[in-house]
C-alpha cells in the first residue's frame, strides 16, 4: 500500500473507522476517500455499484456496520441482520468487480460460540450455538468471513476478515440505551456525579430533555440517580477490551505487511482459519470494570447490579496469539484508556449541549 494508493475507508466517522483514518493520515498517506451515510448508503447495490465504478479504490477498509451494544443487538436484531448483511454484501462484491487490491473486513468476536473454550481460538467458529443476545448480528459477520473467504478461494481476491474483541475510544456512542459498555457506564456515572454535586443545569444540558423533571424521570429509567448507578447483568461476564486505535493500529499494520495467504497458511487446510482475532489477550470482569470506572470519575454512590438485564456471553477471552506471531500488539492498556476516554468525553461531551 504505497502513499499515494487511493484508499476507501467505509464507516469513516465511526469509532473505529475515524481512527483508522487519522492512522492512514498521521502515516501519510494522501489520497482516502470517504463518504459520509447520507451520501452514500452502503446498505443500496446501485449506488454501491455506481461509487466502486466511478471512484476505483485500490484498497478498502470495511469499517462501516450496523453496531450496538448487548440490548441494542437483542431489540433491534432485524436492522441488525439485514443492515450488516447488505452493507457487507454490497462492499465485497463490488470491491471484487472493481479488482480492488486488498480489503479488509471488520467482524467481531460474537461470531465464537457462547460456550468456546478460553481463550478463544480461530477455530472455533462454527462448533457450537451462538450466544442470543447478538446472534442476527454474529450470522452476518459469519456471512462476511466466508463470503471474503469463497471470493478469495474462487477468484483469487485477497480480502482480510479481523475479529476485533470489545472496543472502546473517542467518537464512540454514548447513547444510554444503544451504547457499549464503556461509554455507557461513563456517561451513567458522570450524570449521577452531577446529580449528588446538585449541578442540575448541567444535567439538563447533558440530556436532550427541556425541563429537570423530564430529564430526571429519563435518567432513573437508566438507573441513575444522585445515591447509585445501575449497571446491567450481574457484573459477573468478562470481557477482553481493547482501544479503538490500537484497533485502527492493527487494521493498517495488516493491509500494510499481511495477505490472506499469510492468515490461511498458519493453519493446517482441515481447519481451514481464514480470520484472525484482535484483542489484548486480557480480560476483566464487568464488576471490577465499574468499580475501575467509578474511581476514575470520582462518584461516591453505590453500584446497583441488575440481574434482569442481559449478561451476554459470560466469558470471551480471545487468543491472540496468530496477531502476535503476525508482529502486531496492543499498546493502551485499559487504565490507561479509560482514563485517555474519560477525559475526552469530558472536554468534548460533558461540557457541551447534547
Ligand atoms: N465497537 C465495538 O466494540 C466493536 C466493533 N466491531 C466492528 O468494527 C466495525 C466498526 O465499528 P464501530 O466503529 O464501533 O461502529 P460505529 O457505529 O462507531 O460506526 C459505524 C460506521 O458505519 C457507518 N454506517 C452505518 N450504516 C451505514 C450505511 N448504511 N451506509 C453507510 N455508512 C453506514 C456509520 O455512519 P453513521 O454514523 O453516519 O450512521 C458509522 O460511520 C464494525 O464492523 C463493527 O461490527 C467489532 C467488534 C467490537
Ligand atoms: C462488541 C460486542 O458488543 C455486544 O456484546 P457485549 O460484549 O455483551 O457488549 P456490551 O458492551 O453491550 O455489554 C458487555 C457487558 O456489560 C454489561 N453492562 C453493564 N452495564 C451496561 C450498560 O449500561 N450498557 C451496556 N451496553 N452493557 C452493560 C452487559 O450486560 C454485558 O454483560 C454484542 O451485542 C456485539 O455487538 C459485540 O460484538
Amino acid at each position: 500500500m504505497n502513499k499515494t494508493a487511493k484508499i476507501y475507508i467505509a464507516g469513516h466517522r465511526g469509532l473505529v473507522g475515524s481512527a483508522i483514518l487519522k492512522s492512514l493520515k498521521s502515516k501519510g498517506y494522501t489520497n482516502i476517500i470517504t463518504k459520509t451515510h447520507s451520501e452514500l448508503d452502503l446498505t443500496n447495490q446501485e449506488k454501491v455499484a455506481n461509487f466502486f465504478s466511478k471512484e476505483k479504490p485500490e484498497y478498502v477498509f470495511l469499517a462501516a456496520a450496523k453496531v450496538g451494544g448487548i440490548v441494542s443487538n437483542n431489540t433491534y436484531r432485524a436492522e441488525f441482520i439485514y443492515k450488516n448483511l447488505m452493507i457487507q454484501s454490497n462492499v465485497i462484491h463490488h470491491s471484487y468487480l472493481n479488482e480492488v487490491k486488498k480489503l479488509l473486513f471488520l467482524g467481531s468476536t460474537c461470531i465464537y460460540p457462547k460456550n468456546a473454550p478460553q481463550p478463544i481460538k480461530e477455530e472455533h467458529l462454527l462448533t457450537n450455538i451462538l450466544e442470543y443476545t447478538n446472534e442476527p448480528y454474529s450470522i452476518a459477520k459469519i456471512a462476511g468471513i466466508k463470503m471474503c473467504e469463497s471470493y478469495n478461494l474462487q477468484y483469487g481476491t485477497n480480502f482480510i476478515s479481523v475479529m476485533p474483541t470489545n472496543l472502546y475510544g473517542q467518537n464512540d456512542n454514548f447513547d444510554l440505551e444503544t451504547s457499549h459498555v464503556i461509554p455507557a457506564l461513563i456517561r451513567k456515572m458522570h450524570l449521577a456525579k452531577l446529580l449528588y454535586e446538585e449541578k442540575l443545569e448541567e444535567v439538563l444540558k447533558n440530556t436532550s430533555h427541556k425541563t429537570i423533571e423530564e430529564a430526571l424521570a429519563y435518567l432513573s429509567l437508566f438507573g441513575i440517580s444522585k445515591k447509585s448507578v445501575e449497571i446491567w447483568g450481574t457484573g459477573l461476564p468478562k470481557r477482553d477490551f481493547l482501544w479503538s486505535e490500537d484497533m485502527a493500529d492493527a487494521c493498517v499494520f495488516i493491509m500494510q505487511n499481511r495477505d490472506f495467504k499469510d492468515m490461511y497458511s498458519l493453519d493446517t487446510v482441515e481447519i481451514r482459519n481464514t480470520h484472525i482475532n484482535i484483542g489484548t489477550g486480557k480480560d476483566i470482569s464487568i464488576k471490577e470494570l465499574a468499580e475501575t470506572i467509578k474511581e476514575i470519575i470520582g462518584f461516591k454512590g453505590e453500584l446497583i447490579f441488575n440481574s434482569n438485564k442481559p449478561d451476554g456471553t459470560m466469558k470471551k477471552l480471545i487468543d491472540v496469539s496468530k496477531i502476535n506471531k503476525l508482529g502486531w500488539k496492543h499498546n493502551v492498556e485499559l487504565e490507561e484508556g479509560l482514563k485517555q476516554l474519560n477525559d475526552w468525553y469530558v472536554i468534548q461531551k460533558l461540557n457541551k449541549t447534547c
